[in-house]
């Protein structure tokens, strides 16, 4: 078996199962390279003055993870900037937001140069490499550069928008154009599958050809979907563990002759935070006879603080909770309990554990892992209710949950009622359909398919020099 190289800007060494930090891609990496032999590469998450190129090796797990730091200017254009302030908000159909300044683009080509530069010497000639996410597309451009000839494989975990939204980028054919060096490119769902290929057609006078193949720019790759799953059956045995089930046992004691409804996502735009705490707030509105029948817990580490979009919609949200909380708490009840503390995944395995709704709303997502988390962590024998964006990626494979638009209050409310008033027998029903999915399309199977993909592919250029 080939040794994997694994690359993405997020590098969380595995820890202790249940210990590692937000984060879903991390999440995923992690437990995929538990049964791998090979690096994970990336940034350390710190910064130096001035770029080393120093590489810190580190052993956790049986997992060996290879880190650079970048430096000031690097986290500013690139992390936060190109990847951040232009390439996030145009992945999530949010072009109001979209910066486009010419030095993010710079800094971001950097810091992909010296990725490639860092990286080149650990790569030996078999070696599969993987790289991830939008943060190094032209990672695989870079690398061919430096003569690597090697098998890469590319995989996006935001969604691939609409040609109409693409178009707006500056310089955005050069960016599909660096897509072409990669041998293999992965998406999420069909639907950002194709929105990619109609773009490639359009746009750059591309082909499809047989067998998933697509030409563009004198080259010819492979596509495909991945849709990303979870290590459904840790989760399972997450629930077992001591935090587990303090957390449930706190959560169950706050919410005696009360529902619980959670929701859990990293403070960001895209996750329709706002949105939902207004169809929260219109379900409080329209059924005053439930309202002291619910708690709404909804856990939102920060994220992204450099980058003013993710400053602004915290105070939004401070001020929403605050404004709903002030019109509709008593004595001894408030609505909504907004903490933006990171959890623990075996902690929040007790919270999902505890809940009766899991509200995961956002406006767009290339996947979302906490919807498959809050399946993994339901007792079979009274399972909650999942409400769910159609707008996620997980929708794909989740129509048993209560899909809605999460732009409707109205939606939001009416599912919320109906969750509320299911009887056990249909919630049973949903929940096995969803969990035999979550279980069947997990971490694994999205791992091995990719891999599989990757290493079936004909190395098309000469082997490296041993
Ligand atoms: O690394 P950060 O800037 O702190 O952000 C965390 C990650 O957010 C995004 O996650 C995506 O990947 C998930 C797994 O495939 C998917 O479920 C989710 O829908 C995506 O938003 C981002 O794409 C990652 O690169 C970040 O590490
Ligand atoms: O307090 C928290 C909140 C979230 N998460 C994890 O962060 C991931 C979020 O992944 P998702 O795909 O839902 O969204 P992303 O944040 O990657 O956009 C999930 O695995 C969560 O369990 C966590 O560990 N602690």
């Amino acid at each position: 078996m080939s040794r994997l190289i694994v690359v993405s800007n997020r590098v969380t060494p595995p820890a202790a199962k249940g210990e590692e930090s937000v984060g879903g891609l991390a999440m995923a990496l992690a437990a995929a390279l538990r049964e791998y032999s090979g690096i994970w590469f990336g940034w350390s998450g710190k910064t130096t003055p001035e770029f080393t190129g120093q590489i810190q090796m580190q052993k956790a797990e049986g997992v060996t993870v290879a880190t650079v730091d970048l430096e000031e200017a690097d986290y500013q254009e690139y992390y936060n900037g190109f990847a951040n302030k232009t390439l996030w908000p145009l992945c999530h159909y949010r072009i109001d937001l979209a910066a486009y300044d010419r030095a993010f683009g710079e800094g971001y080509e950097r810091v992909n140069c010296r990725f490639a530069e860092t990286l080149r010497p650990l790569v030996e000639p078999d070696d599969l490499i993987w790289v991830h996410d939008y943060h190094l597309i032209p990672l695989g451009r870079e690398l061919r550069r430096l003569d690597v000839k090697n098998r890469i494989g590319f995989f996006l975990h935001v969604p691939w928008p609409a040609h109409q939204l693409v178009a707006t980028l500056p310089r955005h054919r050069q960016l599909v154009q660096s897509l072409f060096d990669y041998d293999l490119v992965g998406f999420q769902t069909e639907e950002y599958l194709q929105a990619f290929e109609e773009y490639v057609v359009a746009e750059a006078g591309g082909e499809r050809l047989p067998g998933g193949r697509l030409r563009a720019f004198g080259r010819t790759m492979q596509v495909g979907a991945f849709p990303i799953g979870i290590d459904a059956a840790e989760f399972a045995d997450l629930q077992r563990s001591p935090r587990a089930r303090r957390t449930h046992d706190i959560m169950a004691a706050h919410t005696v002759f009360r529902s619980l409804v959670v929701g859990v996502d990293r403070l960001d735009y895209s996750k329709g935070l706002e949105e939902r705490f207004l169809g929260f707030e219109r379900f409080l509105a329209d059924h005053p006879e439930l309202r002291r029948e619910v708690l709404f817990l909804q856990v939102a580490p920060v994220s992204r603080e450099g980058v003013e979009a993710y400053q602004e919609i915290r105070a939004r949200l401070d001020a929403l909770s605050g404004r709903i909380n002030g019109e509709y708490a008593d004595l001894d009840w408030n609505p909504i309990r907004y903490v933006n503390r990171n959890y623990r995944r075996d902690e929040l395995a007790g919270l999902y554990r505890a809940a009766r709704v899991g509200l995961v709303t956002p406006l767009r997502d290339g996947m979302n892992l906490v919807a498959k988390e809050f399946v993994a962590a339901q007792n079979p024998e009274n399972p909650g209710v999942l409400i769910l964006s159609r707008f996620a990626g997980a929708a794909n494979q989740m129509k048993e949950a209560l899909l809605i638009n999460p732009n409707s209050p109205e939606e939001i409310s009416e599912a919320l009622m109906r969750a509320m008033a299911m009887e056990l027998p249909e919630r049973i029903r949903r929940w096995r359909a969803l969990y035999e999915n979550v279980s069947r399309e997990d971490v694994t199977a999205w791992r091995d398919s990719f891999v599989h993909a990757l290493e079936g592919l004909e190395v098309r250029r000469t082997a490296l020099a041993s």
